[in-house]
């Protein structure tokens, strides 16, 4: 199976993102720009990152709840690679959502961040046929010690391909990338680190040598 490292920039500005990038994207198969970022520098941040790595894949976790058809739009026509929809929305959403990113040769990740049946609601969604299916603990629940790696567990069965997130870190990135997701997704794991590059470089190395084996 391919695997990819994504690192997510859940900031509030361009010039943190790029100064970011500069340190970590060698590293990196996919750049998320993060729900804050998205919604504090809207889609132009899309483009900026875009433009400056045409060889990344640009995901822009917009994380649509409502009008799957409509509020991608933007972030499509600037550029990006694939787009986020929640799936504790309507069914309806999340096929409109892959209808339009379709349309712009762009993929779909449906986040299941807060969803409480994830195996119930993850072969309703497979059935949609997203690009990915994202386990996501996200920053509200972290506290309680869910762990993504075992929430991903809920799928089995499901075959579409997954993605894992929220509070990936290097001490548990070995584990992260053993576990049958593709795309292993880390914020501050990586952003938050005081040498960002090396971490993101041991990141890597853990996932190569895992692809090698
Ligand atoms: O989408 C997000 C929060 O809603 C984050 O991008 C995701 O949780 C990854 O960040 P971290 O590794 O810091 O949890």
């Amino acid at each position: 199976m391919k695997k990819k490292l994504q690192v997510a920039l859940d900031l509030f500005k361009t010039e943190d993102a790029l100064e970011i990038l500069e340190e970590v994207a060698d590293y990196v198969d996919i750049i998320e720009l993060g729900t804050p970022l998205i919604i504090s520098e809207g889609a132009r941040v899309v483009k900026t990152v875009k433009d400056k790595y045409p060889d990344k894949i640009v995901f822009a976790d917009i994380k649509v709840m409502d009008g799957g058809n409509v509020v991608p739009k933007s972030v499509l026509e600037a550029g990006a690679d694939m787009i986020s929809v929640l799936a504790a929305s309507d069914d309806s959403t999340i096929k409109g959502a892959i209808r339009i990113a379709k349309e712009y040769g762009a993929k779909v990740l449906v986040d299941m961040c807060s969803v409480k049946d994830i195996a119930a609601r993850g072969k309703e969604i497979e059935a949609m046929e997203p690009d990915y299916i994202c386990v996501h603990v996200g920053y509200d629940i972290q506290e309680t010690g869910a762990d993504p790696i075992e929430e991903l567990r809920k799928l089995e069965g499901v075959s579409c391909a997954k993605a894992i997130a929220g509070g990936i870190k290097l001490d548990t990135f070995a584990e992260a990338v053993a576990s049958p997701a593709e795309v292993i997704i880390s914020g501050g794991g990586i952003c938050n680190q005081k040498n960002r590059r090396e971490t993101a470089a041991k990141m890597r190395e853990i996932m190569d040598s895992y692809l090698q084996k």
